[in-house]
């Protein structure tokens, strides 16, 4: 032994460490249970339940609209938050792509701008997507990333100006049949992919606002429902879910007793006309996603915490789903 060895040999430990602390994880059961045989059997039940659609849903993309009627509260924000962590822990791949209309409205009138809607669209004049660009970029989707990002870094957010991600057509509203202008308000006419897909191959939660650049630079204010349906046909996306502030379509507004169920595109296509302002953006947003290869899009009632859950993940889901037409779906499948 060297005489710079500090441990004498003979040295005894009469007191041995204390065990270390279990840590709280997961797995370790501090509480002892009850026998509950029926509570377990409807736990087994969900989870066994779920697996068909983790099956299904695995390593594919699922884009979300959170529409700002549907950020009501503390609770809702963050129950959202979770369900899109929940998903991507799963191995699936949720894209959101959020509105802000009531938060847009509210910013302009602070400002002392009023907001007009027609068949559903704001119109929108140079002033006014200043506005909608600043509530959208800077305030509401900053807040979707810090809430998802309260669990881990995953959230990333962007627009429909970054990386070229979407380019921008003027367009009109519908009303009465008629076209009419709401000025500085676009469609998405083509989606490039990469912006999203780069971040979703690194591990990422895209979300996304729905202002875009048109072929000369110029900004338009996109509706989130046109948006989220653009991109979801575009990422190939399995699944679109529309998150508002309703249970679904209503097939005779306002009677709530009237809540549709499934309906297809034909189906839709046919109604549509007939639909009233914030559900004709939205409705005709599904029918464009399964019309571009989407297998389904679901209006569901964000109001309502984890409902985007109970949607994805039980066989009953919730709100209204439209599927491709008949004639799409033997062609698809
Ligand atoms: N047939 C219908 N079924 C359900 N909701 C309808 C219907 N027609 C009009 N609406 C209205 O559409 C609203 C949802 O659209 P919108 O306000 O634009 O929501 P979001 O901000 O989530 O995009 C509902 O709150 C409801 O008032
Ligand atoms: C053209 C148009 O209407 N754009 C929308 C964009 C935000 C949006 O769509 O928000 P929600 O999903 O909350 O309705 C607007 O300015 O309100």
């Amino acid at each position: 032994m060297s005489q710079q060895d500090p441990t004498p040999p003979d040295v005894r430990i009469d007191e041995p460490a204390p065990p270390p602390r279990l840590p709280r994880t997961v797995g370790t059961r501090r509480v002892m249970r009850k026998n509950d045989p029926e509570g377990d059997a409807a736990k087994v039940a969900v989870l066994t339940g779920a697996l068909p659609w983790l099956k299904e849903f695995h390593g594919n993309v699922v884009v979300i609209k959170y529409g700002g009627h549907a950020m009501v509260d503390d609770e809702c924000r963050r129950a959202f938050a979770e369900d899109m962590v929940f998903l991507r822990t799963c191995g699936i791949l949720p894209v959101v792509v959020h509105g802000g209309g009531p938060q847009i409205s509210a910013m302009l009138a602070k400002l002392g701008i009023g907001s007009e809607f027609r068949g559903g669209l704001r119109v929108t004049t140079p002033e006014t997507i200043d506005v909608v660009r600043m509530v959208l970029t800077g305030q509401i989707g900053p807040d979707i990333v810090g809430l998802i990002n309260q669990h881990g870094p995953m959230a990333v957010h962007l627009s429909g100006e970054d990386g070229g991600l979407f380019t921008a057509q003027r367009t009109t509203a519908v009303v009465d049949g008629e076209p009419v202008d709401v000025g500085l308000v676009g469609d998405v006419v083509a989606v490039d992919t990469t912006p999203v897909t780069a971040l979703l191959e690194a591990g990422h939660i895209p979300v996304v606002a729905s202002v875009a650049p048109d072929a000369n630079g110029v900004v338009h204010n996109v509706n989130a429902d046109t948006a989220a349906a653009a991109l979801a046909a575009a990422l190939g996306a399995v699944k679109m879910v529309v998150l508002t502030d309703v249970e679904g379509l209503y097939a005779d507004w306002p009677d709530r007793d009237s809540l549709v169920q499934q309906i297809d595109a034909t189906e839709l296509a046919a109604i549509l006309p007939t639909l009233d302002a914030g559900m004709i953006p939205k409705m005709a947003a599904c029918l464009r996603a399964v019309e571009g290869g989407v297998k389904r899009a679901t209006v569901v009632d964000g109001r309502t915490p984890h409902a985007l859950l109970l949607e994805t993940f039980t066989t009953e889901g919730t709100g209204t789903m439209v599927v491709p037409a008949k004639d799409q779906k033997e062609g698809t499948a």
